[in-house]
């Protein structure tokens, strides 16, 4: 790699916690000096710009493993091609990165660090052109898919059954991003709840979530027979082809989903050991109960546990719940360890079940976003101000 990988962290580091504003100057940097450009983000930018950081995350937590990281500007690069982004934007885009990353970096910038910086995003962007480039151009950018079926399976969940266009080669584990024309230029992921099927069709399960702009639409408005737009399948969080391990699988939420598939999918393969921790918020947040069940009964292999705490508990009653039942499952060493759902269920169940004996290689999840890293105080009283919890104390010895 012409640059240093250690150059790049370290000035990373020093604009973690400026996130927010760093990525605003961004796309005010980028749409001044390229007019027209703003064409092609959504007219809301805030999620997108959390977006925006959690990509520029994942590439500097790969920059010191080669494979990992080309594997990911592939995927990347390919998935662009949705957006029509061409050659001749990658500059621009670069420009502005490097830009925001100066402004915010204040006295600790210097030649070195912008050097690395435009060394970096040249392999970076290099790698997304060349991966675009190599997909034939009569390739699908997207899919079209229309809705087959929609059921509300909570008051603010739905499941989706799609048709795509096209055949939509996916692996079991892998997400998708979803379009539509009723939030134009909104793309958001959702795991493929289901193993590949003979028929082409996909499942979808999709909560609503506060100002979420594309759940809104999908869980209140979306009707069978509307056509949505989804991306190229994504993620790697998918099964070890070659393993003969037990699998543990811990879900929270629609979470689910992920998990649903890799089910399928082991059922398919023929089926061995796997023990599945479900948890809800509480009883009636288990919307997918009646497939959960069809795959008990029908696999004598596999084993679900259903973690919820009573009807209105706080939310660290379902956390305290899922580890408390993770807990009692004793030594987890030997197993294959998925793990799907909330931004802080993958830290926290994989930290837990470490300290439990599995392998920390054997555990696998989609890349967790950018926000949590944020939790780096950036003065002392920053530190002091923040709620944490204090390490020292075990609170269900305490209790
Ligand atoms: N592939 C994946 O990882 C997928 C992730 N998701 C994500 O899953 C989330 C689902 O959210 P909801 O359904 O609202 O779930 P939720 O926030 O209601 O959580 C469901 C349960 O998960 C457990 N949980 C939550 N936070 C935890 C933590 N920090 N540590 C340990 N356990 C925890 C609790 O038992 C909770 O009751 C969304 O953020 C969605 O983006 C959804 C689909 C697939």
């Amino acid at each position: 790699m012409p640059f240093d990988p250690a150059v790049i962290r370290a000035s990373f580091a020093v604009v973690e916690r400026r996130a927010d504003q760093l990525t605003r100057y961004f796309y005010a940097h980028l749409f001044t000096h390229n007019p027209g450009v703003q064409e092609l983000f959504p007219a809301r930018l805030a999620e997108q710009r959390d977006r925006l950081f959690a990509a520029l995350t994942q590439l500097v937590l790969r920059l010191d493993d080669p494979e990992r990281l080309a594997g990911y500007l592939a995927a990347l690069g390919r998935d662009h091609r949705k957006f029509r982004a061409a050659p001749e934007h990658y500059p621009a885009v670069g420009a502005s990165l490097i830009a925001a990353l100066r402004h915010f970096s204040g006295h600790s910038w210097t030649t070195e660090i912008e050097k690395a910086w435009t060394e970096a995003y040249t392999v970076i962007a290099q790698a997304m052109i060349d991966a675009a480039a190599a997909v034939p151009e009569e390739a699908p950018r997207w899919w079209e898919a229309e809705v087959l079926r929609r059921r509300r399976a909570a008051p603010d969940v739905v499941v989706l059954t799609l048709a795509p266009d096209r055949p939509y080669p996916f692996t079991a584990g892998q997400y998708l991003t979803l379009s539509s024309d009723r939030r134009p230029q909104v793309w958001r992921p959702y795991s493929i709840a289901c193993a590949p099927r003979v028929d082409g069709s996909l499942e979808l399960h999709v909560r609503r979530v506060p100002d979420g702009q594309l759940s809104t639409a999908l869980v209140n408005e979306v009707m069978p027979g509307e056509r949505l737009r989804i991306g190229p399948p994504l993620g790697e969080a998918v099964l070890d082809p070659g393993s003969a391990r037990p699998l543990l699988a811990v879900a929270g939420g629609t979470g689910w989903a992920q998990t649903k598939a890799l089910l399928e999918q082991l059922a398919s393969d023929g089926g061995r050991p796997a023990t599945v921790f479900l948890a809800a918020r509480d009883d009636a947040d288990q919307y997918d109960l009646p497939a959960v069940h069809a795959l008990v009964e029908r696999h004598a292999w596999l084993h679900v546990l259903l973690a919820a705490p009573a009807d209105r508990a706080p939310r660290e009653e379902g956390i305290a719940l899922l580890l408390e039942g993770l807990r009692d499952l004793g030594d987890c060493a030997g197993y294959d360890v998925h793990l799907s759902g909330p931004p802080g269920l993958a830290p926290a169940v994989a930290r837990q079940l470490t300290v439990q004996g599995a392998d920390p290689a054997l555990i696998r999840h989609d890349p967790v976003p950018a926000t949590l890293n944020r939790a780096r105080p950036l003065t002392s009283s920053d530190w002091f101000l923040d709620r944490r919890d204090v390490p020292w104390i075990n609170r269900t010895e305490l209790g």
